[in-house]
C-alpha cells in the first residue's frame, strides 16, 4: 500500500572521515496509499546519532512531506532498540569550525520545520530517545512509545546545557515544574514514567502497533478543515518558533562559544570514552 518509497542513493563527499556513515540517504519516506500518511524513518546505524548528514536528510524529508501534501507525518527509526541517541557527540568533540556551524544551523532548521510543521505529526518511539532524540519526539504533536526504553533531556549529565528551544518543546508537553526538575536533573524517564508524567501519550507493544496508534491520532483530524487546523497549530507554536527565528545567529554564536570551552570539551571527551568502554563490555 505504498504510494511511493523515496529512498534515493545520493553520493556525498565529505572531507572528515569519522562523519562519513555511508553514501546512502539516511532517511526514508513511505506514503500510505490509503491514509495518505507519510512515515519518515531514520536509518543511521548504529544509534541514529544526529550528525550533519542525518539532519540534512531529515530536513529534506520533512520538506518533501509538506510539499507532497501528505495527511500527516509519523517519525520513527529503523533500529529496533534506539529511536535516536541524540546529537552525534563526535560533531561537537574537537569540532571542525565550518562543519560545526553547518551542523547547528541544520539542527535549527529541523526543529523549525518539525515543530512548525503544517501537517499533523506523531512520533512512534520504538527505542531509547535521549536528548536530541527527545527533542525530535517532543516536537511532534503526539508520542507513542514501546515499553522498557528511556526518553528525556539528559544534557546536564553530559555537562552541557539544553538550549531554550529544546526546553520549549519539552515544556509544550510537560507541566513546568516537572520539566524544570527533569531538565536540572538530566532525568531520563522510563516508558512507564514518561506515560505517567505526560511526556508520551500512549504505550504500544510493537512498532506496528505504535505506527497504527500514531495513524489513528492523525486520523482524528479527518473531519477538521486542514487549513484551520494547521493555522491553529502554528498560532499556538508561533511564539517559540519566532523566538528562535529571530535569534538564530545569536543561538549559533552561543553554541559555538559554549562547545569550544575547554571544560565542555573535556566533559564530552570523558562521556564519549565512557560510552565506548560501556559498548565494549
Ligand atoms: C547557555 C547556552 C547554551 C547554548 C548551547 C550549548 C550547548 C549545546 C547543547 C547541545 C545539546 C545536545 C543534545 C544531545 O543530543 S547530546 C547527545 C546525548 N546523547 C546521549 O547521551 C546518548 C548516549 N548514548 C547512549 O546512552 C546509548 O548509546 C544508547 C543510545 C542508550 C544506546 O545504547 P546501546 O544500544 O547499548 O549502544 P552503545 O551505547 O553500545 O552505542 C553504540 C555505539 O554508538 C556510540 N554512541 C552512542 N550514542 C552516541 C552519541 N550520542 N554520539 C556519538 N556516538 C554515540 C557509542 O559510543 C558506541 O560506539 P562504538 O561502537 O564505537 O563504541
Amino acid at each position: 500500500m505504498l504510494r511511493s518509497t523515496i529512498s534515493s542513493l545520493v553520493p556525498r563527499a565529505t572531507s572528515v572521515a569519522r562523519h562519513m556513515s555511508n553514501a546512502a540517504k539516511l532517511t526514508t519516506v513511505e506514503i500510505n496509499d490509503v491514509t495518505g500518511i507519510a512515515t519518515l524513518t531514520m536509518n543511521r546505524p548504529p544509534v541514529n546519532g544526529l550528525n550533519l548528514e542525518l539532519l540534512t536528510d531529515l530536513n529534506n524529508s520533512i520538506q518533501e512531506i509538506e510539499d507532497n501534501k501528505s495527511r500527516g507525518l509519523i517519525l520513527t527509526s529503523s533500529n529496533p532498540t534506539i529511536f535516536s541517541a541524540g546529537l552525534d557527540i563526535l560533531e561537537m568533540y574537537k569540532p571542525d569550525k565550518e562543519r560545526l556551524k553547518a551542523f547547528w544551523t541544520t539542527l535549527q532548521d529541523v526543529w523549525l520545520a518539525l515543530y512548525g510543521s503544517a501537517v499533523p505529526t506523531a512520533a512512534a518511539i520504538n527505542g531509547h530517545s535521549p536528548a536530541g532524540g527527545c527533542l525530535l519526539a517532543t516536537s511532534c504533536e503526539y508520542r507513542v512509545m514501546l515499553p522498557k526504553f528511556t526518553i528525556g533531556l539528559n544534557e546536564t549529565k553530559l555537562g552541557i546545557v539544553a538550549p531554550k528551544w529544546f526546553m520549549s518543546s519539552f515544556l509544550s508537553v510537560l507541566p513546568r515544574r516537572v520539566a524544570e526538575r527533569a531538565l536540572n536533573q538530566g532525568r531520563m524517564f522510563t516508558t512507564d514514567e514518561a506515560l505517567r508524567n505526560g511526556l508520551i501519550d500512549e504505550v504500544a507493544n510493537s512498532k506496528e502497533e505504535a505506527l497504527a496508534k500514531c495513524a489513528e491520532f492523525i486520523g482524528s483530524f479527518s473531519k477538521v478543515n486542514p487549513l484551520a487546523r494547521s493555522l491553529t497549530k502554528q498560532q499556538l507554536r508561533a511564539a517559540e518558533l519566532s523566538e528562535l527565528e529571530n535569534e538564530r545567529a545569536q543561538d549559533l554564536e552561543k553554541f559555538i562559544f559554549f562547545v569550544n570551552q575547554p571544560a565542555v570539551q573535556k566533559g564530552l571527551g570523558i562521556y564519549l570514552e565512557n560510552l565506548k568502554k560501556k559498548s565494549k563490555n
